[in-house]
C-alpha cells in the first residue's frame, strides 16, 4: 500500500509510528551495515545530555546505575526494582529513542527473568542483555568472575525469549557472556550459539581482550549481530566505532562515556571551592539553562 509524508496510507489509514523497539530492531539489522553507537548514561541528567547531542540510541550502564543509584560499586547490589524503575525514568525521556538496559543475570532463575522481561518491556525499554555470571556478579573487566554452566544460561536467554513471545513484545534480546576470562574463547563462542538457538538476536562477548577476538568473534557469530562493549582502560582494547565497524561489530556501548567526565568536573569543582571558596561555575549555566537541558521546554 503506497504512503504519503504524513504516514497515511492510500485507503486513508493512519500507520502507527514505529515502536521503539522496532527502530532498535532496524538500527541494528538494517542500518546500511553502519555501526549503532549508544553512550552510557547513568542518571536522568546525563541521559538529556546524550539526547540533547542526538544520539538515536542510548544505553543504560549497570555499573553506572550501581554508582548513581546506589553509590556502590558493580557486584550485583542492584535489584530488578533499582534497575527497572532507573531504566523507566530513563526510556520516558524520549519516547523516540531507543534504549539498551543492562539487566545483569536477569535477577534469579527463569520465573524471575520472565518476569524482568516483562517488566522492561514495559518500562520502555528497546533492548536488555542478560548474562552467564552467578548472581552475585561483578563487573565484567574485574578479575575473579564466576559463570554458571551453559545449559542454566540457556535456561535463562530460553525464558527471557518465552517471556517475550507471551506478552507480544519486539524487545532485542542481548545475550552476554563472561565465560572468557574463565573458560575462552571456544566455551564463550559455544555459549553464544547456544543463546541465539534459544532466542536471543544479538551476542555480547563480554571482556574480549584483543582486536582479533574482536574480528573472530563477529566471523564466528555469521548473521548474528555482535555488540562490543567499549569501557575503556579495562580489559578490552580501545576502539572507535569506525575500527570496531571494520571488525564486523553492529553495536557498540560506550559505558563510562558520561560518567568518567562527570567524576573529573565535579571533583576538580569541589576541590576549588574547598580550597579557594570559589566554584567556577560557567556564567552560562543559569537556572534556566539546567531546566532547559532536561526538558522545561516539552513541558
Ligand atoms: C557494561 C557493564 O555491564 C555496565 O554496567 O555498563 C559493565 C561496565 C563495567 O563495569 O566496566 C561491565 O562491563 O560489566
Amino acid at each position: 500500500m503506497s504512503e504519503n509524508t504524513n504516514g497515511i496510507t492510500a485507503k486513508g489509514t493512519a500507520i502507527p509510528p514505529l515502536s521503539t523497539q522496532n527502530k532498535l530492531r532496524n538500527l541494528i539489522f538494517d542500518n546500511d551495515g553502519k555501526i549503532l553507537v549508544a553512550p552510557g548514561v547513568y542518571d536522568g541528567f546525563s541521559a538529556r545530555i546524550a539526547l540533547e547531542v542526538g544520539f538515536e540510541c542510548l544505553y543504560m550502564t549497570g555499573a553506572g546505575t550501581c554508582a548513581s543509584r546506589l553509590g556502590q560499586a558493580d557486584l550485583g547490589f542492584a535489584t530488578l526494582n533499582d534497575m527497572r524503575e532507573h531504566a523507566e525514568m530513563i526510556s520516558n525521556l524520549n519516547s523516540q529513542v531507543p534504549l539498551i538496559a543492562d539487566a545483569d543475570t536477569g535477577y534469579g532463575g527463569p520465573n524471575m527473568i520472565a518476569r524482568t522481561v516483562a517488566a522492561y518491556h514495559r518500562s520502555g525499554v528497546s533492548g536488555l542483555h542478560i548474562e552467564d555470571q552467578i548472581q552475585t556478579k561483578r563487573c565484567g573487566h574485574l578479575a575473579g568472575k564466576e559463570v554458571i554452566d551453559i545449559d542454566t544460561f540457556c535456561s535463562r536467554i530460553r525464558a527471557a525469549s518465552q517471556a517475550r513471545e507471551k506478552i507480544g513484545s519486539d524487545i532485542v534480546i542481548i545475550a552476554r557472556t563472561d565465560a572468557l576470562q574463565t573458560s575462552g574463547f571456544d566455551e564463550a563462542v559455544k555459549r553464544l550459539k547456544a543463546a541465539v538457538n534459544c532466542g536471543a538476536d544479538v551476542a555480547f562477548l563480554e571482556g574480549l581482550t584483543s582486536k582479533e577476538e574482536g574480528r573472530k568473534i563477529c566471523e564466528v557469530m555469521a548473521h548474528t549481530p555482535v555488540l562490543l562493549n567499549m569501557v575503556e582502560h579495562g580489559a578490552t582494547p580501545s576502539l572507535t566505532p569506525q575500527e570496531a565497524q571494520a571488525l564486523g561489530f553492529r553495536i557498540i556501548i560506550f559505558p563510562f562515556t558520561t560518567i568518567a567526565p562527570a567524576y573529573y568536573a565535579i571533583r576538580k569543582t569541589l576541590e576549588g571551592l574547598q580550597e579557594t571558596g570559589l566554584t567556577g561555575l560557567q556564567t552560562e549555566f543559569t537556572p534556566w539553562k539546567l531546566f532547559e537541558t532536561v526538558g522545561l521546554k516539552d513541558s
